[in-house]
Protein backbone atom coordinates (compact mmCIF):
# COMPACT_ATOMS: atom_id res chain seq x y z
CA UNK A 1 0.00 0.00 0.00
CA UNK A 2 1.51 3.58 -0.70
CA UNK A 3 2.87 5.15 2.84
CA UNK A 4 1.76 8.40 3.83
CA UNK A 5 5.43 10.00 3.26
CA UNK A 6 4.62 12.35 0.52
CA UNK A 7 4.65 15.53 2.46
CA UNK A 8 3.86 18.28 0.18
CA UNK A 9 5.90 21.59 1.56
CA UNK A 10 6.05 20.01 4.19
CA UNK A 11 9.31 20.85 4.80
CA UNK A 12 9.46 24.57 3.20
CA UNK A 13 7.22 27.37 3.51
CA UNK A 14 4.01 27.84 3.35
CA UNK A 15 2.85 27.10 0.05
CA UNK A 16 1.16 30.66 -1.65
CA UNK A 17 1.71 30.12 -5.17
CA UNK A 18 1.68 27.29 -7.65
CA UNK A 19 5.46 27.63 -8.39
CA UNK A 20 7.16 24.34 -7.31
CA UNK A 21 5.23 23.59 -4.15
CA UNK A 22 5.94 20.03 -4.06
CA UNK A 23 9.18 19.87 -5.78
CA UNK A 24 7.99 17.45 -8.31
CA UNK A 25 8.78 18.30 -12.18
CA UNK A 26 6.25 20.38 -14.00
CA UNK A 27 3.98 18.28 -15.87
CA UNK A 28 3.23 19.20 -19.50
CA UNK A 29 -0.93 18.95 -19.53
CA UNK A 30 -1.28 16.77 -22.87
CA UNK A 31 -4.03 18.27 -25.61
CA UNK A 32 -6.63 16.38 -27.03
CA UNK A 33 -6.05 15.86 -30.57
CA UNK A 34 -9.87 15.05 -30.88
CA UNK A 35 -12.70 13.20 -29.43
CA UNK A 36 -12.01 11.10 -26.73
CA UNK A 37 -13.90 7.82 -26.44
CA UNK A 38 -12.58 5.69 -23.00
CA UNK A 39 -14.01 3.64 -19.86
CA UNK A 40 -12.12 5.11 -16.90
CA UNK A 41 -12.16 2.79 -14.10
CA UNK A 42 -11.45 4.67 -11.05
CA UNK A 43 -10.17 3.51 -7.49
CA UNK A 44 -12.85 4.03 -3.93
CA UNK A 45 -14.38 6.73 -2.74
CA UNK A 46 -11.93 9.24 -0.54
CA UNK A 47 -15.01 9.99 1.85
CA UNK A 48 -15.90 6.36 2.23
CA UNK A 49 -12.53 4.88 2.92
CA UNK A 50 -11.92 7.30 5.69
CA UNK A 51 -15.29 7.14 7.42
CA UNK A 52 -15.14 3.28 7.09
CA UNK A 53 -11.71 2.88 8.56
CA UNK A 54 -13.08 5.13 11.67
CA UNK A 55 -16.08 3.03 12.36
CA UNK A 56 -14.16 -0.02 11.82
CA UNK A 57 -11.88 1.14 13.93
CA UNK A 58 -14.47 1.86 16.67
CA UNK A 59 -16.49 -1.24 16.17
CA UNK A 60 -17.47 -4.26 18.18
CA UNK A 61 -15.39 -6.76 15.83
CA UNK A 62 -13.03 -7.42 13.12
CA UNK A 63 -14.48 -5.99 9.81
CA UNK A 64 -13.51 -5.97 6.19
CA UNK A 65 -13.28 -3.18 3.98
CA UNK A 66 -13.30 -4.34 0.28
CA UNK A 67 -11.60 -1.97 -2.70
CA UNK A 68 -10.90 0.58 0.10
CA UNK A 69 -9.19 3.54 -1.75
CA UNK A 70 -5.35 3.65 -1.15
CA UNK A 71 -3.62 7.18 -1.63
CA UNK A 72 -1.83 9.44 0.45
CA UNK A 73 -5.07 10.55 2.69
CA UNK A 74 -6.39 7.06 3.12
CA UNK A 75 -2.75 5.65 4.04
CA UNK A 76 -2.69 8.38 6.64
CA UNK A 77 -5.89 7.85 8.11
CA UNK A 78 -4.53 3.77 8.72
CA UNK A 79 -1.54 4.82 9.91
CA UNK A 80 -3.48 7.85 12.40
CA UNK A 81 -5.61 4.26 13.68
CA UNK A 82 -2.94 2.41 13.62
CA UNK A 83 -1.06 4.76 15.92
CA UNK A 84 -3.57 4.89 18.28
CA UNK A 85 -3.58 0.84 18.36
CA UNK A 86 -6.10 -0.61 15.70
CA UNK A 87 -4.94 -3.26 13.65
CA UNK A 88 -5.27 -2.96 10.35
CA UNK A 89 -3.86 -5.39 7.42
CA UNK A 90 -3.75 -5.65 3.83
CA UNK A 91 -5.91 -8.65 2.15
CA UNK A 92 -5.04 -9.73 -1.68
CA UNK A 93 -8.10 -8.87 -4.20
CA UNK A 94 -8.83 -9.63 -7.53
CA UNK A 95 -9.65 -5.54 -7.80
CA UNK A 96 -7.31 -2.95 -9.99
CA UNK A 97 -6.76 -0.56 -7.53
CA UNK A 98 -5.01 -2.37 -4.09
CA UNK A 99 -5.62 -4.75 -1.09
CA UNK A 100 -8.63 -4.93 0.54
CA UNK A 101 -8.45 -4.25 4.41
CA UNK A 102 -8.78 -5.81 7.83
CA UNK A 103 -9.31 -3.96 10.26
CA UNK A 104 -9.19 -5.78 13.88
CA UNK A 105 -10.51 -2.87 16.40
CA UNK A 106 -8.12 -2.41 19.76
CA UNK A 107 -9.38 -3.63 23.31
CA UNK A 108 -8.31 -0.59 24.49
CA UNK A 109 -7.11 2.76 22.49
CA UNK A 110 -3.48 3.87 23.10
CA UNK A 111 -2.45 7.41 23.28
CA UNK A 112 1.60 8.89 24.07
CA UNK A 113 1.44 8.57 20.10
CA UNK A 114 1.74 11.42 17.24
CA UNK A 115 -0.51 11.76 13.87
CA UNK A 116 0.24 13.05 10.73
CA UNK A 117 -2.31 14.66 8.92
CA UNK A 118 -0.73 15.69 5.76
CA UNK A 119 -3.66 17.91 4.13
CA UNK A 120 -6.40 15.73 4.80
CA UNK A 121 -9.36 17.12 6.24
CA UNK A 122 -10.54 13.84 6.85
CA UNK A 123 -7.94 12.78 9.34
CA UNK A 124 -7.74 16.01 11.05
CA UNK A 125 -10.97 15.81 11.60
CA UNK A 126 -12.47 12.83 12.12
CA UNK A 127 -9.79 11.13 14.38
CA UNK A 128 -9.07 13.83 16.98
CA UNK A 129 -12.81 12.71 18.94
CA UNK A 130 -11.10 9.06 18.57
CA UNK A 131 -8.20 10.50 19.90
CA UNK A 132 -10.42 11.15 22.80
CA UNK A 133 -11.09 8.06 23.51
CA UNK A 134 -7.62 6.98 23.66
CA UNK A 135 -5.41 6.70 26.71
CA UNK A 136 -2.80 8.65 26.76
CA UNK A 137 -1.54 12.11 24.68
CA UNK A 138 -1.93 12.09 20.61
CA UNK A 139 -0.31 14.92 19.03
CA UNK A 140 -1.69 16.30 15.76
CA UNK A 141 -0.17 18.01 13.24
CA UNK A 142 -0.14 18.07 9.11
CA UNK A 143 1.54 19.83 5.90
CA UNK A 144 1.70 24.00 6.45
CA UNK A 145 -1.00 24.44 4.20
CA UNK A 146 -2.91 22.12 6.84
CA UNK A 147 -2.25 24.79 9.63
CA UNK A 148 -4.18 27.23 8.10
CA UNK A 149 -7.36 25.22 8.05
CA UNK A 150 -10.19 25.15 10.43
CA UNK A 151 -10.19 23.37 13.46
CA UNK A 152 -11.37 26.12 16.44
CA UNK A 153 -14.95 24.79 16.53
CA UNK A 154 -14.22 21.39 16.44
CA UNK A 155 -11.55 21.53 19.03
CA UNK A 156 -14.09 23.79 21.10
CA UNK A 157 -16.89 21.41 20.89
CA UNK A 158 -14.80 18.34 21.73
CA UNK A 159 -13.32 21.01 24.98
CA UNK A 160 -17.10 21.18 25.86
CA UNK A 161 -18.04 17.83 25.47
CA UNK A 162 -14.87 16.77 28.17
CA UNK A 163 -11.69 16.80 26.12
CA UNK A 164 -8.73 18.27 27.40
CA UNK A 165 -7.15 19.39 24.40
CA UNK A 166 -3.54 21.65 24.00
CA UNK A 167 -3.44 24.05 21.17
CA UNK A 168 -0.44 25.97 21.01
CA UNK A 169 -1.79 27.41 17.43
CA UNK A 170 -5.06 28.65 18.87
CA UNK A 171 -7.44 26.54 16.87
CA UNK A 172 -5.34 25.09 14.67
CA UNK A 173 -2.52 22.50 13.88
CA UNK A 174 -0.78 21.36 15.89
CA UNK A 175 -2.93 19.95 18.77
CA UNK A 176 -2.42 17.67 21.72
CA UNK A 177 -5.30 15.70 22.41
CA UNK A 178 -5.04 14.47 26.02
CA UNK A 179 -7.28 11.35 26.02
CA UNK A 180 -8.71 9.68 29.15
CA UNK A 181 -9.80 6.64 27.43
CA UNK A 182 -13.68 8.32 27.88
CA UNK A 183 -15.31 11.23 26.54
CA UNK A 184 -18.62 12.24 27.95
CA UNK A 185 -20.18 13.69 25.30
CA UNK A 186 -24.17 15.21 25.27
CA UNK A 187 -25.43 17.90 24.04
CA UNK A 188 -22.92 20.66 21.98
CA UNK A 189 -23.18 23.66 19.85
CA UNK A 190 -20.86 24.08 16.84
CA UNK A 191 -21.13 26.43 13.82
CA UNK A 192 -19.94 24.50 11.08
CA UNK A 193 -20.52 26.90 8.62
CA UNK A 194 -16.49 26.36 7.21
CA UNK A 195 -16.32 22.56 7.03
CA UNK A 196 -19.34 19.53 7.03
CA UNK A 197 -16.44 17.88 8.42
CA UNK A 198 -17.07 19.20 11.69
CA UNK A 199 -20.39 17.61 12.29
CA UNK A 200 -19.40 14.20 10.72
CA UNK A 201 -16.03 14.01 13.05
CA UNK A 202 -18.52 14.19 16.23
CA UNK A 203 -21.42 11.73 14.54
CA UNK A 204 -18.54 8.97 13.41
CA UNK A 205 -17.21 8.89 16.95
CA UNK A 206 -20.18 10.30 18.63
CA UNK A 207 -21.92 7.05 20.00
CA UNK A 208 -19.06 5.84 21.92
CA UNK A 209 -18.76 8.99 24.14
CA UNK A 210 -20.95 8.42 27.54
CA UNK A 211 -23.74 10.34 26.51
CA UNK A 212 -23.97 9.93 22.85
CA UNK A 213 -23.67 13.23 21.11
CA UNK A 214 -26.54 15.75 19.94
CA UNK A 215 -24.64 18.41 17.69
CA UNK A 216 -26.55 22.00 17.20
CA UNK A 217 -25.40 23.67 14.60
CA UNK A 218 -25.25 27.49 15.48
CA UNK A 219 -24.09 29.45 12.43
CA UNK A 220 -24.32 30.39 8.40
CA UNK A 221 -25.07 27.28 5.84
CA UNK A 222 -23.63 24.36 6.30
CA UNK A 223 -21.72 23.39 3.21
CA UNK A 224 -21.12 19.62 1.87
CA UNK A 225 -24.55 18.27 3.01
CA UNK A 226 -24.12 15.28 1.29
CA UNK A 227 -21.01 14.40 3.39
CA UNK A 228 -23.15 14.27 6.06
CA UNK A 229 -25.65 12.28 4.80
CA UNK A 230 -22.88 9.69 3.86
CA UNK A 231 -21.86 9.89 7.23
CA UNK A 232 -25.37 8.95 8.42
CA UNK A 233 -25.59 6.19 6.16
CA UNK A 234 -22.73 4.70 7.41
CA UNK A 235 -23.56 5.09 10.90
CA UNK A 236 -27.39 3.51 10.10
CA UNK A 237 -25.55 0.49 8.05
CA UNK A 238 -23.48 -0.22 11.41
CA UNK A 239 -26.63 -0.33 13.56
CA UNK A 240 -26.27 2.98 15.23
CA UNK A 241 -29.81 5.11 15.06
CA UNK A 242 -29.15 9.02 14.00
CA UNK A 243 -32.15 10.84 15.01
CA UNK A 244 -32.41 14.91 13.54
CA UNK A 245 -34.36 16.40 16.39
CA UNK A 246 -34.53 19.37 13.84
CA UNK A 247 -32.54 21.83 11.05
CA UNK A 248 -28.85 21.32 11.72
CA UNK A 249 -29.53 19.04 14.68
CA UNK A 250 -28.09 15.94 14.50
CA UNK A 251 -27.83 13.08 17.43
CA UNK A 252 -26.96 9.74 18.10
CA UNK A 253 -27.08 7.93 21.54
CA UNK A 254 -24.37 6.32 23.16
CA UNK A 255 -24.16 2.03 21.97
CA UNK A 256 -21.78 -0.36 19.77
CA UNK A 257 -21.08 0.44 16.00
CA UNK A 258 -21.58 -3.06 14.61
CA UNK A 259 -18.70 -4.60 12.76
CA UNK A 260 -19.51 -5.04 8.84
CA UNK A 261 -18.03 -6.73 5.62
CA UNK A 262 -18.22 -3.71 3.05
CA UNK A 263 -17.85 -2.58 -0.12
CA UNK A 264 -16.52 0.90 -1.09
CA UNK A 265 -17.89 2.79 -4.32
CA UNK A 266 -15.50 4.39 -6.63
CA UNK A 267 -14.88 8.27 -6.23
CA UNK A 268 -17.17 10.07 -8.15
CA UNK A 269 -15.83 13.42 -7.29
CA UNK A 270 -12.29 11.68 -8.68
CA UNK A 271 -14.42 10.97 -11.91
CA UNK A 272 -15.02 14.67 -12.03
CA UNK A 273 -12.31 15.60 -14.45
CA UNK A 274 -12.45 12.67 -16.58
CA UNK A 275 -16.41 13.12 -17.14
CA UNK A 276 -15.61 16.94 -17.84
CA UNK A 277 -13.15 15.89 -20.52
CA UNK A 278 -15.95 14.31 -22.63
CA UNK A 279 -17.67 17.57 -22.45
CA UNK A 280 -14.71 19.48 -22.81
CA UNK A 281 -13.05 18.11 -26.12
CA UNK A 282 -16.49 16.29 -27.34
CA UNK A 283 -16.83 12.42 -26.98
CA UNK A 284 -18.12 10.17 -24.85
CA UNK A 285 -16.20 8.99 -21.18
CA UNK A 286 -17.78 6.38 -19.22
CA UNK A 287 -16.95 5.41 -15.96
CA UNK A 288 -18.14 1.69 -14.73
CA UNK A 289 -19.22 1.00 -11.25
CA UNK A 290 -21.32 3.96 -10.75
CA UNK A 291 -23.64 3.12 -8.04
CA UNK A 292 -27.66 3.54 -8.62
CA UNK A 293 -27.90 4.82 -5.19
CA UNK A 294 -25.51 6.86 -3.44
CA UNK A 295 -24.76 9.58 -1.33
CA UNK A 296 -21.32 10.61 -2.46
CA UNK A 297 -22.18 14.15 -3.82
CA UNK A 298 -19.99 13.31 -7.33
CA UNK A 299 -23.39 11.72 -8.20
CA UNK A 300 -24.47 15.52 -8.67
CA UNK A 301 -22.39 15.61 -11.90
CA UNK A 302 -25.47 13.56 -14.12
CA UNK A 303 -27.29 17.30 -12.86
CA UNK A 304 -24.38 19.68 -13.45
CA UNK A 305 -22.44 18.14 -16.45
CA UNK A 306 -25.43 18.98 -18.71
CA UNK A 307 -25.79 22.18 -17.39
CA UNK A 308 -22.40 22.71 -19.88
CA UNK A 309 -24.08 21.13 -22.62
CA UNK A 310 -23.43 17.15 -21.77
CA UNK A 311 -25.55 14.33 -22.57
CA UNK A 312 -25.53 12.21 -19.48
CA UNK A 313 -26.59 8.33 -19.67
CA UNK A 314 -26.88 6.20 -16.19
CA UNK A 315 -26.94 2.08 -17.59
CA UNK A 316 -28.72 -0.37 -15.65
CA UNK A 317 -25.20 -2.33 -15.57
CA UNK A 318 -24.18 0.92 -13.41
CA UNK A 319 -22.12 2.54 -16.10
CA UNK A 320 -21.87 6.48 -16.21
CA UNK A 321 -21.64 7.77 -20.03
CA UNK A 322 -21.22 11.56 -20.11
CA UNK A 323 -20.97 12.37 -23.81
CA UNK A 324 -20.40 16.13 -25.86
CA UNK A 325 -19.67 17.53 -29.01
CA UNK A 326 -17.18 19.88 -27.81
CA UNK A 327 -19.20 22.99 -27.21
CA UNK A 328 -19.31 23.91 -24.01
CA UNK A 329 -21.93 26.15 -22.75
CA UNK A 330 -21.79 28.79 -20.22
CA UNK A 331 -23.33 28.38 -16.35
CA UNK A 332 -25.35 29.93 -13.32
CA UNK A 333 -24.71 27.63 -10.82
CA UNK A 334 -25.29 27.44 -7.09
CA UNK A 335 -23.89 24.54 -5.26
CA UNK A 336 -22.96 25.03 -1.65
CA UNK A 337 -23.42 21.39 -1.40
CA UNK A 338 -20.67 20.29 -4.53
CA UNK A 339 -17.56 22.11 -3.11
CA UNK A 340 -15.78 19.28 -3.64
CA UNK A 341 -16.74 19.46 -7.33
CA UNK A 342 -16.75 23.04 -7.83
CA UNK A 343 -12.90 23.01 -8.99
CA UNK A 344 -14.13 21.10 -12.14
CA UNK A 345 -16.81 22.99 -12.76
CA UNK A 346 -14.57 26.23 -12.64
CA UNK A 347 -12.26 24.36 -15.42
CA UNK A 348 -15.12 23.64 -17.78
CA UNK A 349 -16.53 27.16 -16.87
CA UNK A 350 -13.36 28.50 -18.25
CA UNK A 351 -13.24 26.78 -21.39
CA UNK A 352 -17.21 27.99 -22.08
CA UNK A 353 -15.51 31.36 -21.96
CA UNK A 354 -12.61 30.85 -24.18
CA UNK A 355 -16.14 30.23 -26.89
CA UNK A 356 -17.53 33.74 -25.60
CA UNK A 357 -19.90 32.31 -22.29
CA UNK A 358 -19.55 33.79 -19.38
CA UNK A 359 -20.71 31.70 -16.36
CA UNK A 360 -21.04 31.82 -12.13
CA UNK A 361 -20.29 29.57 -9.43
CA UNK A 362 -21.70 30.25 -6.94
CA UNK A 363 -22.61 28.86 -2.78
CA UNK A 364 -19.10 27.81 -2.66
CA UNK A 365 -17.51 30.45 -0.10
CA UNK A 366 -16.44 27.59 1.98
CA UNK A 367 -13.66 26.47 -0.68
CA UNK A 368 -11.14 29.37 1.03
CA UNK A 369 -10.45 26.48 3.48
CA UNK A 370 -9.97 23.64 1.42
CA UNK A 371 -6.54 22.07 0.35
CA UNK A 372 -5.72 25.88 -0.24
CA UNK A 373 -8.50 28.76 -0.79
CA UNK A 374 -9.41 27.30 -4.16
CA UNK A 375 -11.36 30.87 -4.95
CA UNK A 376 -8.27 32.79 -4.76
CA UNK A 377 -5.97 30.11 -6.30
CA UNK A 378 -8.28 29.59 -9.15
CA UNK A 379 -8.51 33.05 -10.25
CA UNK A 380 -4.60 33.56 -9.58
CA UNK A 381 -4.05 30.98 -12.32
CA UNK A 382 -6.85 31.36 -14.86
CA UNK A 383 -5.48 34.82 -14.97
CA UNK A 384 -1.93 33.78 -15.43
CA UNK A 385 -2.95 31.90 -18.71
CA UNK A 386 -4.48 35.01 -19.85
CA UNK A 387 -8.27 34.25 -18.81
CA UNK A 388 -10.57 36.33 -17.10
CA UNK A 389 -11.66 35.24 -13.63
CA UNK A 390 -13.25 37.28 -10.63
CA UNK A 391 -13.44 36.41 -7.11
CA UNK A 392 -16.69 36.84 -5.54
CA UNK A 393 -17.44 36.36 -1.83
CA UNK A 394 -19.10 33.59 -2.20
CA UNK A 395 -17.68 32.05 -5.87
CA UNK A 396 -16.10 32.97 -8.96
CA UNK A 397 -17.50 34.79 -12.19
CA UNK A 398 -15.48 33.54 -15.41
CA UNK A 399 -15.73 36.05 -18.39
CA UNK A 400 -15.20 35.08 -21.78
CA UNK A 401 -11.53 35.17 -22.80
CA UNK A 402 -9.24 33.23 -25.30
CA UNK A 403 -6.18 31.62 -22.83
CA UNK A 404 -2.50 30.96 -23.61
CA UNK A 405 0.08 27.93 -22.11
CA UNK A 406 2.08 29.12 -19.32
CA UNK A 407 2.43 27.43 -15.50
CA UNK A 408 -0.64 26.49 -13.74
CA UNK A 409 -0.02 26.43 -10.11
CA UNK A 410 -1.46 23.34 -7.74
CA UNK A 411 -0.68 24.96 -5.14
CA UNK A 412 -0.13 21.32 -3.36
CA UNK A 413 -4.36 20.73 -4.12
CA UNK A 414 -5.45 17.76 -6.14
CA UNK A 415 -8.23 19.30 -7.50
CA UNK A 416 -6.56 22.55 -8.46
CA UNK A 417 -4.20 19.88 -10.48
CA UNK A 418 -6.47 18.08 -12.47
CA UNK A 419 -8.40 21.29 -13.15
CA UNK A 420 -5.14 22.54 -14.76
CA UNK A 421 -4.95 19.28 -16.71
CA UNK A 422 -8.69 19.73 -17.84
CA UNK A 423 -7.69 23.39 -19.22
CA UNK A 424 -4.80 21.61 -20.98
CA UNK A 425 -6.63 19.12 -23.24
CA UNK A 426 -8.03 22.71 -25.21
CA UNK A 427 -4.91 25.21 -24.04
CA UNK A 428 -1.97 24.67 -25.74
CA UNK A 429 1.39 24.53 -23.85
CA UNK A 430 0.19 23.93 -20.11
CA UNK A 431 2.13 22.80 -17.37
CA UNK A 432 0.98 21.95 -13.98
CA UNK A 433 3.88 22.79 -11.49
CA UNK A 434 2.81 19.52 -9.06
CA UNK A 435 1.01 16.81 -10.31
CA UNK A 436 2.01 14.55 -8.03
CA UNK A 437 -0.30 16.25 -5.58
CA UNK A 438 -2.71 14.14 -7.22
CA UNK A 439 -1.51 11.56 -5.06
CA UNK A 440 -3.74 12.54 -2.30
CA UNK A 441 -6.80 10.90 -3.25
CA UNK A 442 -5.87 9.61 -6.92
CA UNK A 443 -1.86 8.43 -6.95
CA UNK A 444 -2.64 6.97 -10.53
CA UNK A 445 -4.12 10.34 -12.18
CA UNK A 446 -1.70 10.94 -15.15
CA UNK A 447 -1.92 7.24 -15.90
CA UNK A 448 -5.54 7.06 -16.43
CA UNK A 449 -5.45 10.81 -17.88
CA UNK A 450 -3.20 9.57 -20.50
CA UNK A 451 -4.82 6.56 -20.74
CA UNK A 452 -8.32 8.30 -21.63
CA UNK A 453 -6.42 10.34 -24.26
CA UNK A 454 -4.66 6.65 -25.74
CA UNK A 455 -8.49 5.35 -26.05
CA UNK A 456 -9.33 8.43 -27.91
CA UNK A 457 -6.17 8.04 -30.13
CA UNK A 458 -7.35 4.47 -30.58
CA UNK A 459 -11.05 5.67 -31.48
CA UNK A 460 -9.47 8.11 -34.46
CA UNK A 461 -6.83 4.85 -35.81
CA UNK A 462 -9.75 2.83 -36.02
CA UNK A 463 -9.71 0.99 -33.00
CA UNK A 464 -6.28 -1.03 -33.91
CA UNK A 465 -3.34 -1.60 -31.40
CA UNK A 466 -1.06 1.62 -31.64
CA UNK A 467 1.33 2.21 -28.92
CA UNK A 468 3.69 -0.78 -29.71
CA UNK A 469 4.54 -2.06 -26.00
CA UNK A 470 0.50 -2.75 -25.24
CA UNK A 471 0.18 -6.15 -24.84
CA UNK A 472 -0.43 -6.86 -21.05
CA UNK A 473 -2.86 -3.53 -20.70
CA UNK A 474 -4.83 -5.07 -24.15
CA UNK A 475 -4.91 -8.90 -21.89
CA UNK A 476 -5.79 -7.29 -18.59
CA UNK A 477 -8.42 -4.87 -20.80
CA UNK A 478 -9.80 -8.17 -22.41
CA UNK A 479 -9.73 -9.63 -18.96
CA UNK A 480 -12.23 -7.03 -17.67
CA UNK A 481 -14.05 -7.07 -20.46
CA UNK A 482 -14.55 -10.96 -20.06
CA UNK A 483 -15.97 -9.52 -16.00
CA UNK A 484 -17.71 -7.56 -17.62
CA UNK A 485 -16.10 -4.39 -16.80
CA UNK A 486 -15.18 -3.21 -20.32
CA UNK A 487 -12.58 -0.39 -20.14
CA UNK A 488 -10.43 0.62 -23.41
CA UNK A 489 -7.65 -0.41 -24.52
CA UNK A 490 -5.42 2.45 -23.40
CA UNK A 491 -6.60 2.34 -20.03
CA UNK A 492 -6.59 -1.28 -19.83
CA UNK A 493 -2.69 -0.52 -20.53
CA UNK A 494 -2.66 1.70 -18.00
CA UNK A 495 -3.85 -0.08 -15.54
CA UNK A 496 -1.55 -3.28 -16.65
CA UNK A 497 1.08 -0.32 -15.38
CA UNK A 498 -0.32 0.21 -12.27
CA UNK A 499 -0.63 -3.35 -11.33
CA UNK A 500 2.88 -3.73 -12.51
CA UNK A 501 3.97 -0.88 -10.58
CA UNK A 502 1.78 -1.12 -6.90
CA UNK A 503 4.41 -2.50 -5.55
CA UNK A 504 6.56 0.23 -6.38
CA UNK A 505 4.16 2.90 -5.21
CA UNK A 506 6.06 2.76 -1.69
O1 LIG B 1 -16.55 14.52 4.91
C1 LIG B 1 -15.88 14.43 3.88
O2 LIG B 1 -15.38 13.36 3.49
C2 LIG B 1 -15.70 15.65 3.06
C3 LIG B 1 -16.48 16.74 3.28
C4 LIG B 1 -16.36 17.98 2.49
O3 LIG B 1 -15.65 18.93 3.28
P1 LIG B 1 -16.21 20.42 3.56
O4 LIG B 1 -17.48 20.32 4.28
O5 LIG B 1 -15.10 21.04 4.34
O6 LIG B 1 -16.40 21.02 2.19
C5 LIG B 1 -15.63 17.74 1.19
O7 LIG B 1 -15.38 18.95 0.53
C6 LIG B 1 -14.35 16.98 1.44
O8 LIG B 1 -13.63 16.80 0.26
C7 LIG B 1 -14.65 15.62 2.01
C1 LIG C 1 -11.77 19.32 0.30
C2 LIG C 1 -11.18 18.17 -0.01
O1 LIG C 1 -10.45 17.38 0.84
P1 LIG C 1 -10.37 17.23 2.41
O2 LIG C 1 -10.93 15.88 2.73
O3 LIG C 1 -8.92 17.33 2.73
O4 LIG C 1 -11.17 18.33 3.06
C3 LIG C 1 -11.26 17.62 -1.38
O5 LIG C 1 -10.84 16.46 -1.57
O6 LIG C 1 -11.71 18.32 -2.30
Amino acid sequence: MLEAKMNHGKDGDEIRTGEGSGGSAHWSAPMAAGSVDARVPLPGSKSQTGRELVLAALADGPGLLRSPLHSRDSALMVDALRAIGTTIEEVPNDGLYGPDLRVTPAEELIGSTSIECGLAGTVMRFVPPVAALALGPVAFDGDPYARKRPMRPLLEALRALGADIADENRGALPFTVHGTGSLRGGRVEIDASLSSQFVSALLLSGSRFDEGVHVVHMGARVPSLPHIEMTIDALRSRGVEVERPAEGEWAVGPGSIAARDLAIEPDLSNAAPFLAAAVAVGGSVTVPGWPGETTQVGDRLRELLPEFGARVELTTDGSLTVSGDGRVRGVELYVPEAGELAPTLVGLAVLAGMQGESSRITGIGHIRHHETDRIAALVAEIRRLGGEAEELEDGIAIHPAELHGGLWGAYADHRMATTGALIGLRVPGVEVDDIGCTSKTLPQFTELWGGMLDGETQERRGGSGDAGTGEEGDLIAGLVNHIGIPIAKGVGRTVGRIARGISEWD
